[in-house]
């Protein structure tokens, strides 16, 4: 017998059906319209996907063990979202540098953006006009060439660090006060000694929430971004009332502080700062041109302000721990600047191409301890078919920068904290890597990486060169080194520990105590 003809409503109820199951197949199997493969990586499971092959904590650590197994561009879903994780240079080349009007996008976050209310100060996450006009001002008062104008500051905030340290104030909160304090005076030309001033608090306020929602797959809301709508008082949405808190701090830091230097400067009463040379360039006459631009003024410091302190404050702490764990780097250290600064001359960051030994702890600094360990992530704008993978619009891509400053075919015993590793005859090794990873990658590079590297040299120099770092001892007086652990959400750094500041020598003495006669 014939098989009876299917009903308009069976065939239209079968078609359904298939194509709701090949959908599926797709989201699950990984392949595309295109035609062409997605690059490899985990199989995952239908609707979900890659979900539970995301590693959440120490993520940077997963994925490159995960890419040991499906190669250095690996490909994943989350919900149906594409990501991919580069971890290496070529690939990191290849896409981020070579094919950067592609690849130089930022994710919309729905807890960074709307939730947080970050949106007003991340207009810089957009890639279009309004992030080229943001960029033209990093590189305007960031670049290289631009930098010797901050050294007097630079100096001034390191000296009152030192004097901290002779204080016996706390390691982190003292060299998180001279950070901030030195970000706040060339932003906004005021003079700020505590972290808890309220010109830098909101800033840490607003850190700490960046790093909580900067962790890919601690929200919900952002691959379901429906739950947006959710009434705080319902239970289980208290990422709602998380984000209430940390958005009005996000108001004040991009306001306040801008709009009391605007204030002061009318008052002819500001000192010269960024903010006061961006006010300057205000166009007065186009009430247009001056709303949009102060609003990428007011962006520029605040985003500034963010971006500075806590990565640069981790970083220096990665430093002080590796002092504990590497006495033999610190002993070689002192030995150069003793030789060619002289003992408890503290050297002028002109001086710094003299100092190679120093610079190499720097260089190893930013490797050893990859502060942004999968820096921050980059959105592709188009659709883009590279070395036979289809790589869809739409997808985050992160670079695996600990993995890239970790591979032990380019840095021999990469856990390891060797500076020698980057000279060669005494001298800095010109063939030797550059370990800048962790500053991001092509287009949307850290801006600050000059300031940063200045900073941390200046710290660097000036501590080894007035004090030992030891660590704390027992009631038996046996030094407790700590274990080498790291916290990490978002941004890695040591796990709190204690050291102790011995002033080198009498003339390392005299030098803290002429110090603290001229400092304000
Ligand atoms: C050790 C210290 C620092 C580290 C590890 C660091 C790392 C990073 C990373 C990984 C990015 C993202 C790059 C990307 O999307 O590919 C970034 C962006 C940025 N950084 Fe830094 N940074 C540091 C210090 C600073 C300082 C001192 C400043 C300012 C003076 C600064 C300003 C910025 C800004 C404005 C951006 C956004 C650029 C954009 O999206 O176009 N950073 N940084």
């Amino acid at each position: 017998m014939a098989p009876e003809v299917p009903s308009a409503s069976l065939i239209a109820g079968t078609a359904f059906t298939a194509l709701a199951l090949r959908i599926l197949y797709r989201w699950w199997d990984g392949s595309n319209s295109s035609g062409l493969p997605y690059p490899p990586g985990p199989k995952g499971y239908p609707l979900i996907n890659n979900v539970l092959d995301v590693p959440l904590e120490r993520p940077w650590e997963g994925y490159e063990k995960l890419s040991r197994q499906y190669g250095d561009i690996m490909f994943l879903k989350i919900f149906g979202r594409p990501m991919l994780i580069l971890s290496s240079e070529r690939r990191v080349k290849d896409l981020f540098e070579k094919q950067a009007t592609i690849y130089s996008g930022k994710p919309y976050s729905v807890m960074l953006n709307d939730l947080l209310q970050f949106k007003h100060f991340f207009a810089i996450l957009d890639y279009g006009a309004s992030w080229r006009k943001h960029r033209k001002a990093f590189h305007q008062h960031f670049d290289s060439n631009v930098l010797p104008k901050y050294h007097p500051k630079l100096k001034k905030y390191t000296e009152r660090f030192l004097v901290a340290l002779s204080e016996g104030e706390d390691l982190s909160e003292a060299s998180r006060n001279a950070i901030a304090g030195l970000g706040i005076a060339i932003l906004y030309g005021v003079d700020v000694k505590s972290v808890h001033d309220p010109f830098i608090s909101d800033a840490l306020l607003i850190g700490d929430a960046f790093k909580a929602a900067g962790v890919p797959g601690k929200f919900l809301v952002e691959t379901l971004p429906f739950l947006r709508y959710v009434p705080s008082w319902v239970q289980g949405a208290g990422f709602q009332r998380w984000a209430a808190y940390y958005r009005e701090a996000s108001l004040r830091l991009l306001n306040n502080p801008f709009q009391f230097v605007w204030n002061r400067h009318k008052a002819a009463e500001a000192k010269e700062c960024i903010a006061t040379a961006l006010i300057d360039q205000f166009p007065e006459n186009d009430p247009d041109q001056l709303h949009e631009d102060s609003i990428v003024a007011r962006n520029v410091c605040a985003m500034t302000h963010l971006a500075a302190v806590d990565t640069t404050h981790a970083s220096s702490q990665g430093f002080f721990f590796a002092m504990l764990l590497y006495p033999e780097v610190q002993k070689a250290a002192q030995e150069e600047l003793d030789r060619v600064i002289g003992p408890g001359v503290i050297p002028d960051i002109n001086q710094s191409s003299e100092l190679p030994y120093i610079n190499a702890i720097v260089k190893e600094l930013l490797r050893w301890l990859t502060v942004m360990p999968l820096a921050l992530p980059h959105l592709v704008k188009e659709d883009h078919v590279y070395d036979g993978y289809f790589i869809p619009k739409g997808t985050i891509v992160f670079g695996n920068a600990w993995a890239m400053m970790h591979d032990p075919e380019v840095y021999e015993d990469p856990m390891v904290f060797k500076p020698e590793r980057y000279l060669k005859d005494g001298k800095l090794n010109p063939d030797a890597p550059e370990p800048l990873a962790g500053f991001g990658f092509g287009r949307r590079i850290c801006p600050g990486r000059y300031l940063a590297i200045e900073i941390l040299f200046s710290l660097v120099a000036s501590t080894l060169t007035l004090y030992n770092i030891l660590p704390p001892k027992d009631g038996l007086g046996n030094p407790i080194v700590p274990e080498p652990r790291f916290a990490g959400g978002a941004m890695m750094k040591p796990e709190p520990f204690n050291a102790i500041f011995e002033p080198r020598s009498a003339q390392a003495l005299a030098t803290l105590e002429d110090i603290k006669r001229h400092i304000s």
